[in-house]
């Protein structure tokens, strides 16, 4: 379909999606941020003498030169219409072409939201712009997204999703361009039937190039599976609630402490780097309300222990900004910014605030799952992850880069949506596909 065509299609749809009140960013002057630190690529440091770097790179120590290959309107569109403010010229409406960022999904080509929003500020003022830029100012230049639809997403499904299918989401889920794909679990089938095929899972898409595919591990017997499966990054997994932990691993929070301790020492020997996970850092199913501080302990310990990454599960997806705030403070006393990854479930539909101030609090990590699969067995009434369709649309309408294809991720999750025999829980998947049904009825 060609742009005008969607254009003229757009107006009669636009009303109901509010897609013509899409984020306007482009008041901002974001040159400043992109010319400050926020303009270092992700790396992660994977500890074991591992190294990771993630987005893009700058040539420049300190600015992000505008010529930079990698920095080019179509990369960073809002950026090349606010140039023309920081310089004190009216605004210019561009039309930049989405280039390699371009994401099609059915016949929609979904970057009139971004590149051909037209905006007129309609104030130059200082306390406006500054506001905005208070703003803008934390979040990061690139977010990576760890994708977790194949485990988290799946493991709480009753029925048996077969093995070829996990096999060809993941294969899906990598071709959209995401780095990072939780693939399963080695825990024990007795506790998650669902996940009892991790070493086929883990075998068939173990040489999957360029992309890490970490995998749960409970224990020493889980992550001896998972290296003799082909797993290269584990991850272990502790609560900051004492009643979640024995439920959802069998023992109290010290014991799963002791036991990650010895798991993170074997991974070392291998050069395996490990990813930690804190459960209801917001809120317990049993406990009720928890302490930043219990957070901060066990983020900590997860640290110490040579964790390279520490992902904050609001497990029950009870967490607002007014809370998740508080708790990321206590944690980010304890552990840098930079080491932390946050995972929210969309119970009352709070992930995106949460992401939101998260990133503005200089998180570059977010957990996600495609189609919003997802939920713990063992913490009832928690429903999915937050949808990664959904976090990519909102990423990419503040110009944060994430290297993920709209499209292709899309369609990953109409698979699985297909499969599992269910609409998608992303509303960015659901909007546009409704947009390519009524466009394709004219
Ligand atoms: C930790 C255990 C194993 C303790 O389970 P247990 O029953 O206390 O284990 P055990 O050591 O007494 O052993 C019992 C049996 O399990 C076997 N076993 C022991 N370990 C393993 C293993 N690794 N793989 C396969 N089998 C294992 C072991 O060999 C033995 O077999 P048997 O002799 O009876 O035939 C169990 O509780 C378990 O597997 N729990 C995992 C539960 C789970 O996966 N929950 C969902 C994770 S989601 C989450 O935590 C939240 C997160 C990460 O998504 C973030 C968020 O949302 O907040």
């Amino acid at each position: 379909m060609l742009r005008s065509e969607i254009e003229i299609t757009m107006s009669s749809l636009e009303e109901p999606l509010g897609l013509d009140k899409l984020p306007s960013m482009n008041t901002i002057d974001r040159i400043q941020r992109f010319s400050s630190g926020a303009c270092r690529p992700r790396v992660d440091n994977l500890g074991m003498g591992n190294c990771w770097i993630e987005g893009p790179s700058c040539s420049t120590s300190n600015s992000c030169d505008e010529d930079n290959e990698e920095y080019t309107a179509e990369t960073f569109p809002w950026r090349m219409q606010t140039r023309d403010l920081s310089r004190g010229d009216s605004f210019k409406q561009k039309t930049v072409t989405n280039g390699r960022n371009s994401m099609k999904f059915g016949a929609i080509d979904n970057s009139f939201y971004a590149s051909d929003y037209q905006y007129s500020p309609k104030s130059t003022n200082k306390n406006v712009q500054d506001m905005a830029y208070k703003f803008m100012k934390g979040i990061p230049l690139f977010v990576k997204i760890v994708e977790v639809g194949p485990r988290d997403g799946l493991q709480n499904e009753k029925n048996i999703v077969p093995t070829d299918v996990k096999i060809e989401l993941i294969h899906r889920l990598a071709s959209s361009g995401l780095s990072v794909i939780e693939a399963t679990s080695f825990v024990s089938p007795k506790w998650v039937p669902q996940l009892a095929d991790a070493k086929e899972v883990m075998q068939a898409v173990r040489n999957l190039g360029g992309i890490r595919l970490p995998v749960l591990t409970p224990n020493l017997k889980g992550f001896e599976a998972a290296i003799a499966a082909g797993a290269r990054v584990v991850a272990v997994f502790a609560s900051a609630s004492e009643s979640f932990s024995k439920s959802n691993i069998n023992c109290c929070i010290e014991e799963s402490l002791a036991r990650y301790r010895a798991v993170t020492c074997a991974a070392k020997e291998l050069s395996i780097p490990v990813r930690g996970y804190v459960s209801c850092v917001v809120g317990c199913p049993v406990e009720g309300p928890i302490p930043p501080s219990k957070v901060a302990y066990v983020a900590k310990a997860l640290f110490d222990m040579g964790c390279f990454e520490i992902s904050l599960g609001d497990t029950i997806g009870v967490g607002t900004p007014g809370t998740v705030v508080p708790m990321l403070l206590a944690v980010m006393a304890v552990v840098p910014a930079e080491k932390l990854a946050v995972h929210f479930h969309d119970t009352y539909g709070q992930s995106l605030p949460n992401i939101l101030v998260s990133i503005q609090m200089g998180i570059s990590a977010v957990d996600s799952s495609v189609s919003g699969l997802g939920g713990c067995p063992y913490a009832k009434g928690a429903s999915g992850n937050v949808a990664t369709e959904d976090v990519v649309y909102m990423l990419n309408g503040l110009g944060v880069k994430t290297n993920v294809d709209l499209g292709k991720l899309m369609s990953a999750g109409d698979f699985i949506s297909k499969h599992l025999g269910r609409p998608s829980g992303s509303k960015t998947a659901v909007a546009f596909s409704r947009v390519t049904a009524d466009a394709s009825k004219i």
